[in-house]
């Protein structure tokens, strides 16, 4: 893996020359770019166990929806390639050791589906303790041979997201007008997902076809995703951009000097209602009020259909000292006085009746969403092969 180096910019829709997530060939080692160093240095964490990879998705050293998916894979890869060293022919041991590693993936972090629906996609190649039903997909038996399914099928999820992506790319492109002046809220790029980036991904194959785009960058409080990723991947891409508070969005839509609003997802709920980054509905609101059209871009395996409104999407809560703290300042140094009481959600919920429309890489679903997206996670499902 290469950082990008201050010059070498990664054109706008072609390779990017850094890498957010990987596993080892030996299927032994998840490395990931550690982006809480981000933009001041380029540095790789190497992993070698599942509770490693957990804390690391836990403590946001990687962190977007569809990375956070892939690398809760690559964790139960690596988790499943020990246990079968450590148990070669205890199938009781090795399922007992599996079920451990997919448990405290699960937990790591409770927001983005990607991680659940990654770890279930995995799970579902285990066959049953009996040796009966349930699941899908073609069965494996000695632990090896698992954990060798299971690595190949994480490899996968890494390699079809990039894919994935790009379709995205193209679709929501050609819902913006020529020269468009974008806004854009968190981090949506290749270092919220294996390559390209969702919304940011749009972005990219947007400017790709027309250099006349722009974009806002808010800056989103409190973790500066927007200001520290998104800021360093266009300037990484060459894309011209102008980085804002994120209460300047309002002001910005208001003097009519944005042309459309892209975002990601962490989770899609069966009527459209979406969770994303803190701060997103308050653009959401701002937009609608300006009649600016608000896009979400998020992948099939985003959308959550058993959640049937954003009513039931888990908000993360985090740590105070993320907002009295905002840089990771320790000591005395906050901006806060000591012991005050801080409300931290990491995400909120904007409601479907303020969403334009919502890309996947299967089609562009429109209200109403409780019957334009299951097709289209429908036609996502039929493409996984077993
Ligand atoms: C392509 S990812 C969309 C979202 O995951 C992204 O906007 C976001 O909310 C990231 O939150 P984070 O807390 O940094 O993991």
């Amino acid at each position: 893996m290469a950082g990008p180096g201050a010059a070498t910019a990664a054109a706008a829709g072609g390779t990017l020359d850094y890498e957010t997530v990987a596993l080892s060939d030996d299927g032994k080692t998840v490395t990931l770019l550690d982006q809480r160093q981000l933009p001041h240095t380029v540095t790789y964490v190497h992993l070698t166990t599942a509770v490693a990879v957990a804390d690391a998705i836990r403590s946001m050293v990687v962190r977007g929806a569809p990375a956070i998916g892939a690398t809760a894979a690559y964790g139960l890869a690596i988790g499943a390639t020990a246990a079968a060293a450590g148990h070669p022919s205890d199938d009781a041991a090795f399922r007992d050791d599996l079920a451990a590693a997919a448990s405290v993936l699960r937990a790591s972090r409770p927001t983005a589906v990607n991680l659940e629906w990654a770890l279930d996609r995995l799970l579902r190649l285990v066959t049953p303790a009996d040796g009966g039903g349930g699941g899908g997909g073609a069965k494996q038996s000695s632990p090896a041979a698992v954990a060798a399914a299971l690595t190949a099928d994480a490899r996968a999820i890494a390699r079809e997201d990039v894919d994935i992506n790009r379709r995205m790319g193209a679709l929501g492109a050609a819902l913006l007008p020529p020269a468009a002046r974008i806004l854009h809220h968190c981090n949506t790029g290749a270092l919220a997902t294996v390559g390209h980036g969702t919304a940011l991904g749009v972005i990219r194959s947007a400017y790709a076809a027309d250099p006349g785009v722009s974009v806002w960058v808010n800056e989103t409080r409190p973790r500066l995703q927007g200001a520290r990723l998104t800021a360093w991947e266009l300037a990484a891409a060459g894309i011209p951009h102008t980085l804002a508070v994120d209460s300047a969005a309002a002001v910005l839509l208001r003097d009519g000097r944005v042309d459309a609003v892209t975002v990601g997802a962490d989770r899609v709920a069966a009527n459209g209602d979406t969770a994303n980054k803190i701060g997103t509905l308050a653009v959401a609101i701002s937009a609608g009020h300006y009649n600016v059209p608000f896009y979400v871009v998020a992948p099939a395996s985003t959308v959550d259909l058993a959640c049937a409104t954003g009513a039931g999407i888990p908000v993360e809560e985090r740590g105070a000292e993320e907002v009295t703290h905002p840089c990771g300042g320790g000591g005395t140094d906050g901006v806060a006085p000591p012991g005050t009481r801080v409300f931290n959600p990491a995400f909120d919920v904007t409601s479907a009746s303020l969403i334009t429309a919502i890309v996947t890489e299967e089609g562009v679903a429109r209200p109403p969403f409780s019957e334009s997206l299951p097709p289209l996670v429908a036609a996502a499902a039929a493409k996984v092969q077993r």
